[in-house]
């Protein structure tokens, strides 16, 4: 699919590359159908917003806050330095400088995702943290400045679609350039993301929402079937696929999925037990992994490929979506073979290091300077050489 969208999206991207923001202007009238006068997005339209949106939902935006970061922080990558008494080894992790997240709102507005991509940003230590998200016909979507200014982003502008994550990409004169993209956007997004990435980092190629469930006969159908639907509102390429072992839940959570939602693919998968499930699973890697199955924590143990896993009948994606704490910035078309989600560490590199004894040279040098000599590096050898005179 992503393949029918590459030549567009590489116009898209030159067209960006050649012209800055003039090109933004006009791919926004475009593809959006609406003409702002500012890209980067002015600070009293950010001080409106907070007048736009109800009390209520700051509060909820607030509770999901704290329990992302509460979360991102647990799982943070520590710093580690090990002592062998002759010889101090480690790592070191220090935050990327400048990060542009892409916050989505195409179909529907995403201030969830503002958070989920700016906190670990934060937490991780980054210097400089930017923002693009698509704009409707009065501006950004109040909600999303909202939630992208209570996270501690730096600037916003308001561009979506391939065009932003060339803009993040390349810079123009209103976009800063940044050093890794991050964050799920749609086809055109997700491709475009793919493409620039010899020029910058990305996190993963995130696109339209998928859920793989598995489930015996004790499921509830019912609740299978919501959670397929939530993920298929997302996108008409959104998917869901159900694999179960029993064929009364297969029949009652097609009915019911079709009754809730009209987009995206669903698909019910047969199997004779949960291995045969699982392996499915694990050759599809989808970005979430429900399990609706007795003992269902100890089946954790046959997971091997997908973004997040949500296990048993309280469990639904959209706790994970919004509020309990777990990155929904997750990978998408099997890429959760080779990516994870995103996390604190998607904003960090680790720096190794080491100062060793004489007593460790004098020890090791022999090792060092036979293989230095054997890979025909004689100056390697000496380096070592000269030191043990
Ligand atoms: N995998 C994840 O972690 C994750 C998380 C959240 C959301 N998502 C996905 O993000 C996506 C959000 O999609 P969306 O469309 O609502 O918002 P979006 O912001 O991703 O896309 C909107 C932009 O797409 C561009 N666009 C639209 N039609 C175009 C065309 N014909 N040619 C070129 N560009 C075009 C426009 O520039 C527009 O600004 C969904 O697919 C959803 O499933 C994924
Ligand atoms: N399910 C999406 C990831 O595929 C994340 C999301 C944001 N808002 C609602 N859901
Ligand atoms: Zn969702």
């Amino acid at each position: 699919m992503l393949e029918k969208v590459l030549d567009e999206v590489k116009q898209i991207i030159e067209k960006v590359k050649k012209e800055g923001d003039k090109a933004l202007y006009e791919l926004t009238e475009k593809f959006d159908k609406v003409k702002l006068d500012y890209i980067k997005v002015p600070k009293e339209k950010i001080d409106e917003a907070y007048e736009r949106v109800s009390d209520d939902i700051i509060d909820a935006l607030e509770i999901a806050k704290e329990n992302i970061e509460r979360f991102h922080l647990a799982t943070a990558p520590e710093s580690i330095r090990v002592d062998y008494g002759d010889a101090i080894l480690g790592k070191i992790y220090v935050p990327i400088e400048k990060a542009g997240l892409y916050v989505p709102g195409g179909r529907a507005s995403y201030p969830s995702t503002a958070l989920m991509t700016a906190i670990p940003a934060r937490i991780a230590g980054v210097d400089k943290i930017v923002a693009c998200t698509p704009p409707a016909k009065d501006g950004v979507n109040p909600l999303t400045l909202v939630a992208l200014d209570l996270a501690g982003v730096d600037e916003i502008y308001a561009v979506g679609g391939a065009q932003a994550i060339a803009a993040m990409a390349y810079g123009t004169e209103s976009v800063e350039k940044v050093d890794k993209i991050v964050g799920p956007g749609n086809i055109y997004v997700t491709a475009a993301k793919l493409l620039v990435q010899k020029d910058v980092a990305i996190d993963m190629p995130a696109g339209p929402s998928e859920i793989l469930i598995i489930a015996d006969e004790t499921a509830n159908s019912d609740f299978i079937a919501y959670d397929c639907a939530a993920q298929l509102e997302h996108d008409p390429l959104a998917k869901a696929i159900l694999v179960t072992t029993s064929e009364e839940i297969a029949e009652k959570v097609k009915r019911k999925v079709s009754e809730l939602v009209s987009q995206g693919e669903f698909k019910a998968i047969l199997v004779k037990n949960l291995d045969e499930a699982f392996e499915i699973a694990n050759k599809i890697a989808p970005e979430h992994l429900s399990i609706f199955t007795k003992n269902a924590l100890k089946m954790l143990g046959k997971v091997r490929n997908a973004g997040s896993v949500f296990l048993g009948e309280y469990s639904p994606v959209a706790a994970g979506d919004y509020a309990s704490g777990t990155n929904h910035v997750l990978p998408t078309g099997g890429y959760a073979r080779v990516y994870s989600g995103l996390s604190t560490e998607t904003f960090m590199k680790h720096v190794t290091y080491q100062m060793l004894s004489k007593e460790w040279l004098e020890k090791y040098g022999e090792v060092i300077i036979k293989i230095a000599k054997a890979e025909g590096l004689p100056l390697h050898a000496k380096s070592v050489e000269e030191r043990l005179k």
